[in-house]
C-alpha cells in the first residue's frame, strides 16, 4: 500500500522536471541566469506594488489590458477561467449576524504531501451538507483543489477557502497544499487561522513536511487536533503515530479516540469522553453510524486511555482535581470544557483517528473542531502598530463594535472577476462599496465587491463581519501580507514573513510576440504568490524567474501556457546562493569629487561583523557628537542596502552582516545625502572584500523511501551528490528510510535518476534545512563560470 503514495508523488514530482532537466531541454535559451555585473540593472519584481505594466513596458499596453479587463467584469454570471460559475447575487441590505462570534472556527487543515487533506476536506464538506456530490482526488474532480494543475497531478498548490456549517457554528475552512515547495500558502494560512486539524496518515506517521507545518502552526501559536487517517489501509497504526507525535514534534498527545480495527477490519472508534463505540455500518459516503457497547476486548485499553485522558485534564481546574483525587470523575461537560481550554492553551493536542476515504471518522472530527478549537474570542485581541508611530502598540478585540482592521493574506488572479484579495477580517465591519485604508501604504481602497468563497464558485455578500474571511474585488495597490483598517482608526497588523527563493532559470517565450503578455503574466503571478519573484535584464534580453523549487517554477510555466497563453522555454535550473563573510573587517571609505561646480564630499567609516545563520543584514550608526550630521545617515544606508542584493563575489544576495558607521566627516558645502550614498557603495565593495567574504547554498534534508534491495544504490548516489547521510531507518512493508542532507545544487533531477535507480518504486521529500558554506573548489568553478560568462 505504501507504493500507492509514492507512485503519486514520484510521478507528480517527476513531471515537474520535463521542462527543466533531460531529454526535453533542447531549448534554446541561455541556460545561465543573468550575470551579477548585470544583475544589478534588473528590475526587480516582487509584486505590482513595486512595478507595473507600464513600468514594465510603456503604458499604452497597460491600458489595453485594463479595457479588456474591465469590459469582462461588467458581466454578472459567467463561467471563469477553471469552468465553475461565478455567482453575481444583488445584496440590498447589510448582512446581520446571524452567527455569534463565539460559533465561529477559522481553521485549517495541514499536514504532509498525500496524507489526506483534500480528501477529508471534501468529505467535511459533504456532510456539513455544503456539497451534494462528492469529488475525489484520484478521480480529478475534488471541489477544493478547483485549479487545472490540481486536477490533473492530484495535488493541491493553492489553499481554497470555503465556509460550512455544523451544528449551528460556522466553519471556515482553509485547505493548503502539503509540498514543500508551496509552503508559503501554509504560512499565509496559519498567519490567519484560530486552529488547525493536523492530519497524519496512519501508515507513514509523522512525515517530515507534517513536521514543518507544525513547527510553523507553533510560531503563530495555532492551536490544533491531530486526526490519524487513512486507518484502513495495510499497515495502519494508530499508536505508533500517537508515539510519533510525541518524539519527532516534541507534542503532548491527549488520546481522544481509540481505533477500532485496522486496515480491513477497520470499523469505527471508541470515544473515550462518551465511552461509547462509535461504529460505522459500511464505508459508502453517507454511511450511517450508531453508538454501540465497547467491544469487550477494547474495554481494558479504552479505561486505560480513558484513565490517562482524565489526568491529564484534572491538572487544569484544581476543583476538578480536587474532587478527582477524592474519587469522583468529571462529568462529560466538564471534560469537554478542559479538553477545550487545555486544546487552547497549548497544554496539549487531542488526537483523533479515521478514515476519511472511506467515510469513517469524519463527523466525530467536526464535532471536536467544534468542541475544543478555539472562536476568534477565546484568543488574545490581535495587537498591531500605529502607522504614524511604530512604537505605538494598539489592540483591537474580537468585535463587530470595534474599528475595522483585517489582513490581506492571499491574492488570486481570476481571469473575470479580476483580482481578488482574501482577507480575514479581526475586528469591525467591512461593506461593499465603502474605503478602508491600507495601513501599510497609507493609501485609501475602495471596497468593490465582497465575495464568500467556496473553493470554486463565490457569493456576492453586502457586508463581511469580525472573523469572516472575504475575498475583496476590486482593490488596486493591497499585496499579501498587508493591512486594511477603518481610515479614522489605522492599526498595522503583524507582518507574515516570507522566504526567498532558492532557485532560478531564465525563460524566455517562444514567440517575440509573446514578450509582452509574458511580462504581464509574470507580474500576475508575482503580485499572487510572495515566494515568487522574477527579474528581467533589458540589455541581454533576458527574464529570470526564482521560486522554491522545480515544481513550483514548473507550476509558473505551466499557468503562463494554460492562463496567459505563453509558451515558454526555460533554461536549467540554477541555485540562488547567498553571500556572506567569515570576519570583521573596518573600512574608510572618502568619496570626494571636485568638477567645476559644487563638489561631492562624504567619509565614514564602516564595520562589516558577520552574523549568526537566519541573522539577515542590520545596520547601526556609532555616531558621536555628529561627525556624520543625522541628516546624511540614510544615505548610508540607502547605499549599503542597494548593496545587500549584489555580493562582491558572485552577485547574490548579502546575508547575516550588520554594518555599523562608527565614524566619519563631512563637508559644510559639499556634502549630500546622495555623496554619503556613493560613499557607502565604496565602502561596501572595499570591506566585504576584506572580510573574507563565502558563498552560502541551500542544503537540503532528503528523505528517501526506498525498498531494502535498492538501499545501496541510493546511498551511493546521494554520496555522490556530496551528500551526508544522517540515519536510516525502517517504514511498515519492508521500506528503509534514509535521512540525508544534500546540498539543492546536487539535487536536479534527482527523481528521474531515482526513479530509474529503483524501477519506480522509491520516492522522496525535501526541504531546506539551512545554507552553508559552498566548497572552496566549488566556489572556484562558479566564480569561472561568472567570468566567462561576464567576457
Ligand atoms: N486508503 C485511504 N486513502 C486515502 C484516505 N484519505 C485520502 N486517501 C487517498 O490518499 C491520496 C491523497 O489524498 P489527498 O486528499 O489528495 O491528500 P492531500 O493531503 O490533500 O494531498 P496534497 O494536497 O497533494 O498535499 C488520494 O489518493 C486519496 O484518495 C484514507 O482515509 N484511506
Amino acid at each position: 500500500m505504501a507504493a500507492e503514495s509514492v507512485t503519486r508523488m514520484s510521478s507528480a514530482a517527476a513531471s515537474s522536471l520535463c521542462n527543466f532537466n533531460g531529454s526535453k531541454r533542447s531549448v534554446p535559451v541561455s541556460s545561465r541566469v543573468t550575470s551579477s555585473s548585470r544583475r544589478n540593472r534588473c528590475v526587480k519584481l516582487q509584486s505590482l506594488a513595486s512595478a507595473s505594466m507600464s513600468e514594465f513596458f510603456g503604458s499604452s499596453r497597460l491600458s489595453s489590458v485594463n479595457a479588456s479587463t474591465s469590459s469582462r467584469l461588467s458581466q454578472k454570471t459567467r463561467k471563469n477561467g477553471f469552468g465553475f460559475s461565478v455567482v453575481a447575487v444583488a445584496a440590498s441590505e447589510e448582512e446581520k449576524r446571524t452567527v455569534p462570534l463565539k460559533d465561529y472556527r477559522n481553521i485549517g487543515i495541514m499536514a504532509h504531501i498525500d496524507a489526506g487533506k483534500t480528501t477529508t476536506t471534501e468529505r467535511v464538506l459533504y456532510y456539513t451538507g455544503r456539497n451534494y456530490k462528492i469529488g475525489e482526488v484520484h478521480e480529478g474532480t475534488a471541489t477544493m483543489d478547483w485549479m487545472e494543475q490540481e486536477q490533473e497531478r492530484g495535488i493541491t498548490i493553492t489553499s481554497a477557502a470555503t465556509t460550512t456549517f455544523w451544528n449551528k457554528h460556522r466553519i471556515n475552512i482553509i485547505d493548503t497544499p502539503g509540498h514543500v515547495d508551496f509552503t508559503l500558502e501554509v504560512e499565509r494560512a496559519l498567519r490567519v487561522l484560530d486552529g488547525a486539524i493536523c492530519l497524519f496518515d496512519s501508515v507513514a506517521g509523522v512525515e517530515p513536511q507534517s513536521e514543518t507545518v507544525w513547527r510553523q502552526a507553533d510560531k503563530y501559536g495555532v492551536p490544533r487536533i491531530c486526526f490519524v487517517n487513512k486507518m484502513d489501509r495495510l499497515g495502519a497504526n494508530f499508536f505508533r503515530t500517537r508515539d510519533m507525535i510525541v518524539t519527532n514534534l516534541g507534542a503532548k498527545p491527549l488520546v481522544l479516540q481509540i481505533p477500532i480495527g485496522a486496515e480491513d477490519t477497520f470499523k469505527g472508534l471508541v470515544d473515550l469522553v462518551m465511552m461509547k463505540a462509535v461504529v460505522w455500518s459500511g464505508e459508502e459516503l453517507g454511511a450511517k453510524f450508531s453508538y454501540e457497547d465497547i467491544p469487550a476486548e477494547l474495554q481494558e485499553l479504552a479505561e486505560e486511555y480513558r484513565a490517562l485522558m482524565i489526568e491529564t485534564i484534572v491538572e487544569l481546574d484544581d476543583d476538578v482535581m480536587e474532587k478527582y483525587l477524592e474519587g469522583v470523575e468529571p462529568d462529560e461537560a466538564t471534560i469537554k470544557r478542559l479538553i477545550r481550554k487545555g486544546t487552547i492553551g497549548g497544554s496539549f493536542v487531542p488526537v483523533l483517528c479515521g478514515s476519511a476515504f472511506k467515510n469513517k471518522g469524519v463527523q466525530p472530527l467536526l464535532d471536536a473542531v467544534v468542541d475544543y478549537l478555539p472562536s476568534p474570542v477565546d484568543l488574545p485581541p490581535m495587537t498591531g502598530t500605529d502607522p504614524d508611530n511604530p512604537e505605538l502598540v494598539i489592540e483591537r478585540a474580537a468585535s463587530d463594535d470595534e474599528p475595522f482592521s483585517g489582513l490581506a493574506f492571499k491574492i488570486m488572479n481570476d481571469p473575470f472577476v479580476g483580482s481578488l484579495t482574501f482577507v480575514r477580517v479581526y475586528s469591525g465591519k467591512l461593506t461593499a462599496g465603502s474605503y478602508v485604508l491600507n495601513a501599510n501604504k497609507g493609501k485609501k481602497e475602495r471596497i468593490g465587491r465582497l465575495l464568500e468563497m467556496h473553493a470554486n464558485s463565490r457569493e456576492d455578500v453586502k457586508t463581511a463581519l469580525t472573523g469572516d474571511i472575504v475575498a475583496l474585488a476590486g482593490l488596486k495597490d493591497t499585496i499579501t501580507g498587508e493591512t486594511l483598517s477603518d481610515p479614522e482608526k489605522p492599526v498595522v497588523l503583524e507582518r507574515m514573513d516570507f522566504p526567498d527563493p532558492v532557485i532560478k532559470v531564465a525563460i524566455e517565450p517562444k514567440t517575440k510576440a509573446d514578450i509582452d503578455k509574458m511580462a504581464q503574466g509574470l507580474i500576475k503571478l508575482a503580485q499572487e504568490d510572495p515566494s515568487f519573484h522574477f527579474s528581467r535584464d533589458e540589455e541581454i534580453n533576458q527574464t529570470v524567474i526564482e521560486g522554491m523549487g522545480e515544481l513550483h517554477l514548473e507550476i509558473i510555466v505551466d499557468r503562463l501556457k494554460r492562463e496567459f497563453k505563453v509558451e515558454a522555454n526555460v533554461g536549467a535550473p540554477q541555485v540562488n546562493y547567498r553571500e556572506s563573510i567569515s570576519r570583521t573587517s573596518e573600512v574608510k571609505y572618502v568619496h570626494k569629487k571636485q568638477s567645476g561646480g559644487s563638489g561631492q564630499f562624504a567619509d565614514i567609516t564602516v564595520r562589516f561583523e558577520p552574523m549568526e545563520a537566519g541573522g539577515g543584514y542590520e545596520f547601526k550608526s556609532e555616531i558621536k557628537g555628529g561627525a556624520v550630521p543625522k541628516e546624511y545617515i540614510p544615505g548610508v544606508m540607502k547605499g549599503l542596502e542597494e548593496c545587500m542584493s549584489n555580493g562582491v563575489l558572485a552577485g547574490f544576495p548579502v546575508v547575516d552582516v550588520r554594518a555599523v558607521l562608527v565614524d566619519g566627516s563631512y563637508h559644510d558645502v559639499d556634502s549630500s545625502v546622495l555623496a554619503f550614498q556613493l560613499a557607502a557603495r565604496g565602502a561596501f565593495r572595499e570591506g566585504m572584500r576584506k572580510a573574507s567574504p563565502q558563498l552560502l547554498e541551500p542544503i537540503m534534508k532528503v528523505e528517501v523511501v526506498t525498498p531494502e534491495e535498492h538501499l545501496g544504490d541510493v546511498i551511493g548516489d546521494l554520496n555522490s551528490r556530496r551528500g551526508q547521510i544522517n540515519s536510516f531507518g525502517d517504514k511498515p512493508g519492508g521500506l528503509k528510510v534514509v535521512d540525508a542532507l544534500v546540498p539543492l545544487a546536487a539535487m536536479f533531477s534527482y527523481v528521474s535518476t531515482l526513479r530509474g535507480m529503483t524501477k519506480g518504486r522509491a520516492s522522496y521529500v525535501m526541504q531546506l534545512a539551512k545554507f552553508d558554506v559552498v566548497p572552496q573548489h566549488i566556489q572556484n568553478q562558479l566564480a569561472k563560470k561568472e567570468e566567462t560568462a561576464a567576457a
